[in-house]
């Protein structure tokens, strides 16, 4: 099986080397996870699996149910591989949010791959929440989802968001006709955008978690690992700029991740595609289309880290990467059969 080839950082012909002059000082240290502390005797934590077609906007929730930014959230469909974690501490109960890709069709092996993960998400959860776009309402894909949701035991609930753009009537109606489509514990209406609705169902989540000590840290917005982090953010980058001539065939990893005693990261990242004539609409010309997608991944790195990042990216050519399963792997995906 072919190994990731570590990123040759003395020849920088046809990679971007993010310029380290342009440094700020060092002011914070890289937070490190703080260990766990002594949760309440009467303490609550548990999974809720966000579930939903492609677009709902559960990377969104889970984002304003968390209140820091751990999932890539893009105007695009499919965006989110991994199966990200978001941590929401609320009142005694810790609640762990897990934001399963979109469930669609599948297609390809990756496809295939996506939509496994995302029902084995919703299947190991303490709770499933359903979350479908109101203005979209009930079509062939809730459809098919309610009918797989109805096999499992699984307790469930009913989310509809983006309330902001949908009548009230149409929501009443819409709630009454997915219920009828399939029982839900409870119903929700909220808005992940502007957070409308979303306290009353994070008091739900809090209540429904079983008893039982902590998972996580408490002041741990995601378990996520910070490389798999970094990698979704210039990723979500490449597609803000590049989404009409590579829709979704570049993947990127983070290669290396290095503490420095200035308290700066250096991070090494390869961007993979699958053909060259795509290598050089990433690298763009005169390398001005990587230069800004490392700059703006750079700024928000190092704001969510709270320290000056400098960040190497690398592109490279990789046929076929959507069917080597040491990929999917690295994805947090299973290869499916
Ligand atoms: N107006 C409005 N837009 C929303 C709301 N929630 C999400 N959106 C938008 O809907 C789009 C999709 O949101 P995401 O959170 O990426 O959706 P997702 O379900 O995680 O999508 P996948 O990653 O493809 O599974 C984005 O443009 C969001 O800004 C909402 O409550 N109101």
């Amino acid at each position: 099986m072919e190994r990731i080839e570590r990123p040759d950082l003395s020849s920088q012909d046809d990679n971007f080397d993010d310029n380290a002059e342009e440094l700020r000082p060092a002011r914070f240290d890289i937070p490190l996870p703080d260990p766990l502390d002594a949760p309440p005797a009467d303490g609550r934590a548990g999974f809720v699996a966000l579930i939903g077609a492609p677009n709902a906007g559960k990377s969104t929730l889970i984002n304003q149910l968390v209140g820091t930014k751990v999932s890539i959230v893009t105007h695009k469909v499919q965006t989110t591989r991994a199966i990200i974690r978001g941590i929401s501490m609320h009142g005694k109960s810790q609640i762990v949010f897990v934001d399963t890709p979109g469930i669609f069709k599948p297609k390809r092996r990756l496809d295939r791959a996506m939509v496994d993960t995302a029902w084995g998400g919703a299947r190991d959860a303490d709770l499933i929440a359903l979350l479908i776009d109101a203005r979209k309402g009930i079509d062939e894909e809730v459809e098919a989802i309610a009918e797989r949701l109805s096999k499992l035991t699984t307790p469930r609930v009913l989310i509809l968001n983006k309330i902001d753009l949908v009548k009230r009537e149409k929501l009443l109606d819409l709630a009454q006709k997915a219920n009828a489509l399939l029982a839900f514990d409870e119903t929700f209406m909220l808005s992940a955008l502007n957070g409308d609705g979303a306290e009353n169902t994070l008091d739900y989540f809090a209540r429904s978690v079983p008893e039982g000590p902590w998972l996580f840290p408490e002041d741990q917005p995601s378990d996520l690992p910070l490389r798999v982090l970094a990698a979704e953010i210039t990723r979500e980058k490449l597609f803000e700029r590049l989404h009409q001539e590579l829709p979704y065939i570049s993947t990127v990893e983070t290669e290396r991740w290095e503490s420095r005693k200035d308290g700066s990261a250096r991070i090494e990242q390869t961007i993979y595609v699958e053909r060259d004539s795509q290598k050089s609409i990433v690298l763009g010309k005169r390398g001005q289309t990587i230069k800004a997608i490392s700059q703006a991944a750079r700024e928000e790195l190092s704001d969510i880290i709270e320290a000056p990042v400098h960040l190497f990216l690398f592109v490279k050519v990789r046929e076929n990467w959507a069917d080597d399963p040491e990929r999917y792997r690295e994805m947090g995906l299973e290869f499916p059969s």
